[in-house]
């Protein structure tokens, strides 16, 4: 699909500049108060695509829905800027005036900021097909759909196509203008949407928003269907500017150090930035422990951000984020890494990370890496479960375990590509064609009471005792505790033999063994066969364009660009070329761009600066990106979306942590 993909960044990143707190929009009084979008009006004419001569401006009472163009405004002042704070610094206000004036649409609004309609794991994705909202930009319009289809093939991006084509539009009866609760509503019943009749249904709930559209609307309105806003605002940035809102407004009975309505004029820049970061923090762990944008946000209406975490509790059936590990090159490092401190190792199975949740109504749920809900998928572990928990007195829990693909006769572990060919979903028990075992390694939560914070070895020893093993179906990990470098070896060596990556070293006692929603962790380190032959780690790339074949391939793709994740810019970085075929020197300007949505796992020589990958550029080089020399294709990574690919800061990192054995080989050398 021609230029879909948000391009990737050709030039070095600007240095981000000190967040300026004088820019933070400052909170008035008032009952009566009414927000221009004067701001808004000004950028929009200069926003990609925009358009200028329309006027946006609009008004909203205290109480009355926020006007959807306060949020197209928003973007596109953050379409003109690719420095992260400064990012933050516009949403902030954005969200200030929507929390003043209108608290209730706050979800709504950060929602479709993130162009998402509901929790991962509710089901409910966005991402309309390209095809509809043609139809869609065609029928509010006027045009044919093969002039909209021939102008996005132009163009290269469908929300510029339906901003120039509304332009042409002569008269429209007058509707009225889009809510940003309007829009959010109607996204969700198009997500919502099943049946024969959907294409049908879908085009039809996005033609009305079309035509309510005024100014660049359509521009946001198409792009956050499509499922990418394009403009760099990542989840993370997203967070940050919630978390400065209600540093600047705090409910007013809350409890912490700012308890008026409105910020002292005594809060100073410093106080400022502390408190935000603290209150950043706070909402991390919150939405780690209930990634639910609508159980968070009322919460902090009502109580200050420092309790949220306490009140945003684990509850069976809302995933949590998992904790992950940090690579290493071997058992050296890893005894260097945890000194004195007493660890276990643990099988790394070759299979799929899996949340498995037991309800107090005796239900099952199973969540993916990615919070999403995996539960149709496995119908044997939905059936398995009450034998699990039987006779124990376990009313829920929430287990974290690795399912792995097994051969049932002899309850032998298969490589992870057997299980990738179960069917995603609704699966039926009657016609499995994959069994597998689960393998727990970790219980977050029994009975109600939340266990992350307890000492792996009491969350271990917990597991243990109130679940039962049944064989070959539901194991409990196989480990050591080791108690020398050797033993950590050959417990290595036999992982192997018995079909597994490596090892899980995991950091026993003490506070450095609580369990850690969402972070990849250096009490977690992983040891896997490959990094010790070679490179530190494997990396998930997206895959964004390809080059055609020629000669023998036409026809075929002959070569692939792939691309590692920037999370601080919300872009994707180029990181390597995969595949035989020939392609032109110079700047990466593939045949045809993707959309980024493919995962691949990629390994390589090592690491090398390069003038002609954008990833990391101008970070370690003035002029030049890092790349993978001779990458090779490993799997698929299915369950892996492209945000979750591998990150431009972990390419930095093993970039870095390359360079500095680079540099003991080269010192060990001179003194040999
Ligand atoms: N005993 C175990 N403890 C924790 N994770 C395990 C274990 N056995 C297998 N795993 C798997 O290994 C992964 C840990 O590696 P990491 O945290 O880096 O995730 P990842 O990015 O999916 O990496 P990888 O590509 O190595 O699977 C877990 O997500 C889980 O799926």
């Amino acid at each position: 699909m021609a230029g879909a993909l948000q391009a990737p960044r050709s030039c070095p990143p600007k240095e981000e500049k000190e967040e300026e707190e004088e820019d933070q929009e400052q909170p008035e009084g008032g009952k009566e108060q009414r927000v221009s979008e004067e701001e808004g009006r000004a950028s929009a004419g200069a926003a990609e695509g925009g358009r200028g001569d329309e006027d946006v401006h609009v008004e909203w009472k205290e109480g009355e829905p926020v006007p959807f163009s306060h949020l197209s405004s928003t973007l596109d002042r953050v379409q003109g800027t690719s420095k992260r704070l400064e990012i933050i610094s516009i949403v902030t206000a954005a969200l200030s005036t929507v929390r003043r004036l209108t608290p209730d649409d706050l979800v709504p609004f950060v929602y479709i900021m993130l162009g998402r309609v509901a929790p991962p794991f509710k089901g409910l994705e966005l991402g309309v097909g390209d095809s509809v909202l043609v139809q869609a930009i065609a029928a509010a319009s006027g045009h044919e759909t093969s002039k909209i289809k021939e102008e996005y093939k132009k163009v290269g991006d469908l929300g510029q196509v339906a901003v120039a084509t509304r332009r042409n539009q002569l008269s429209l009866s007058p509707v009225r203008a889009l809510t940003v609760r309007s829009v959010f509503e109607a996204m969700k019943s198009a997500a919502a949407i099943e049946g024969s009749e959907s294409v049908k249904q879908r085009r039809d709930i996005i033609l009305c928003l079309l035509v309510a559209a005024r100014g660049n609307e359509s521009l946001w309105i198409t792009r956050i269907l499509q499922g990418k806003l394009r403009v760099g605002l990542a989840e993370p940035s997203v967070i940050s500017a919630l978390a400065a809102t209600f540093v600047l407004h705090p409910p007013a009975s809350s409890s912490s150090s700012f308890p008026s309505p409105l910020p002292p004029p005594s809060l100073s820049p410093e106080e400022f930035k502390k408190e935000s970061s603290i209150a950043t923090e706070a909402l991390k762990e919150a939405l780690a422990q209930q990634p639910c944008y609508e159980t968070v946000v009322p919460i902090l209406l009502e109580h200050s951000y420092q309790q949220l975490p306490v009140l945003c509790p684990l509850t069976p059936g809302v995933p949590v984020k998992p904790m992950l590990a940090h690579p290493s090159r071997g058992v050296s490092e890893v005894t260097k890494r945890f000194g004195n401190k007493t660890v276990t190792c643990e099988y790394k199975y070759d299979g799929e990370r899996s949340q498995i949740h037991w309800l107090e109504d005796q239900k099952v749920k199973v969540f993916s890496r990615n919070s999403e809900d995996t539960t149709g998928k496995f119908p044997d572990i939905v059936e398995l479960l009450p034998k699990i928990v039987e006779g124990g007195g376990v009313k829920s829990a929430i287990l974290d375990c690795e399912v792995v693909a097994v051969e049932r006769a002899t309850n032998r572990i298969l490589p992870f590509q057997i299980l990738s060919t179960r069917a995603r979903k609704n699966v039926q028990l009657s016609s499995l064609k994959v069994d597998v075992c689960v393998f727990a390694f970790d219980i977050l939560l029994l009975n109600g009471e939340s266990l992350m914070r307890r000492p792996l070895i009491e969350r271990r020893q917990i597991l243990r005792q109130n679940l039962r093993e049944v064989e070959g179906r539901f194991k409990f990990v196989s480990s050591i505790d080791p108690t020398s470098p050797e033993d950590m070896e050959e417990f290595f060596q036999v992982a192997l033999q018995d079909s597994c990556e490596g090892l899980m070293i995991k950091s026993l006692e003490g506070e450095p063994s609580q369990y850690a929603p969402d972070k990849r962790s250096r009490e977690w380190l992983k040891l896997k066969k490959d990094y010790i032959e070679g490179m530190v780690d494997t990396f998930d790339l997206v895959v964004v364009g390809a080059w055609q074949g020629r000669g023998k391939r036409t026809g075929v793709y002959g070569a692939f660009l792939l691309a590692c994740y920037n999370s601080e810019t919300d872009e994707f970085e180029t990181v390597c070329k995969l595949g035989n075929a020939k392609v032109p020197e110079g700047p990466n300007q593939p045949d045809v761009w993707f959309d980024p949505s493919t995962v691949w796992e990629i390994s390589a020589a090592d690491l090398s600066l390069s003038p002609q990958h954008t990833a990391c550029y101008g970070v370690v080089h003035a002029s030049r990106g890092i790349a993978l020399r001779f990458p090779r294709f490993v799997r698929e990574r299915e369950e892996k979306g492209a945000s979750q690919a591998t990150t431009s800061q972990q390419v930095k990192e093993i970039f870095s942590q390359q360079r500095n054995v680079q540099s003991g080989e080269e010192s060990d050398a001179s003194t040999s």
